[in-house]
């Protein structure tokens, strides 16, 4: 029997490499997820959508390995600068010409080890809706505490993110990546009632934004969505995916998990 992906929600999954992988390391990834992409029900039924974010140098290329399969691409950063003398800085409208749907934003990493502020998040995510990047903002806590105090910190950095937003918000497109610190380079994700309470709790607050998607980050890998997706538009994927036969497995938990939601939406 066909899909009827019209009832179902289509999960949102990306995946950053980060700075791991080498050149052709990247590029042999990518060509590998490109060839699952192909040929993964789940991806040609559109029950989920896949982003990846290698480095800037490998984009034009993964750009071109992507072009005739259903994965976007996206960068990792951005410059708080569109143009002009500002030496080793990668823009949005650069990003936006070299094929990127998407560009990442205050990555706990970055908001770290260079210096990233809550000023200068904004900033950049100005920039990427006004070149038509999709942001994918990353919030989160930076210690572990309860979901109230996580709720509350991630909404504080989302209304920060979007404070100079040069559109409505009720017309922009944007993915909300919560990723607790400290859940990120660990062993394993936070708790699965930490990240279904923050989680829910950041659907609410968006709620009128229809094109605003809340998946969470950090140490996510095969199993995870299928405990969390009842909370979670998918997942932000990082070391968990380096061997791509991975992310075949978080598929097939995206094709099992349709297969059990009632078809009469
Ligand atoms: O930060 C992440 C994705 O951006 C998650 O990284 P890990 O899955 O490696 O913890």
């Amino acid at each position: 029997m066909p899909f009827d992906t019209t009832s179902c929600p289509r999960f949102r999954l990306g995946v950053s490499l980060k700075m791991y992988f080498g050149y052709q390391h990247t590029l042999s990834w990518c060509r590998q997820i490109a060839d699952i992409a192909v040929r993964h029900d789940a991806i040609h039924h559109r029950m989920a959508e896949l982003f990846v974010m290698p480095s800037y140098p490998t984009l034009p290329v993964a750009h071109d390995i992507f072009a005739s399969t259903h994965v976007a691409i996206g960068a990792q950063d951005l410059s708080i600068h569109e143009h002009g003398a500002f030496t080793g800085e990668v823009g949005a409208p650069m990003l936006a010409e070299l094929g990127c749907a998407y560009v990442e934003i205050g990555h706990a990493e970055r908001r770290r080890h260079f210096g990233e502020t809550e000023d200068s998040i904004a900033v950049k995510t100005a920039n990427a809706i006004r070149s038509g990047l999709t942001p994918v903002l990353c919030i989160g806590e930076s210690e572990a505490g309860d979901v109230e105090s996580a709720s509350r910190a991630c909404i504080e950095q989302f209304e920060s993110a979007v404070s100079k937003s040069p559109t409505p918000l009720s017309e922009s497109a944007m993915i909300l990546a919560y990723e607790p610190h400290w859940a990120i380079g660990s062993s394993q994700p936070a708790p699965h009632h930490h990240i279904a309470g923050v989680c829910h709790r950041l659907r609410q607050h968006v709620v009128d934004l229809s094109g605003v998607s809340v998946i969470y980050g950090g140490s996510a890998g095969p199993g995870l969505l299928t405990s969390i997706h009842a909370h979670s538009d998918g997942l932000f994927l990082g070391r968990f995916v380096h061997e791509p036969s991975a992310l075949t497995t978080i598929l097939d938990e995206v094709l099992a998990i349709h297969e059990r939601l009632p078809r009469t939406r």
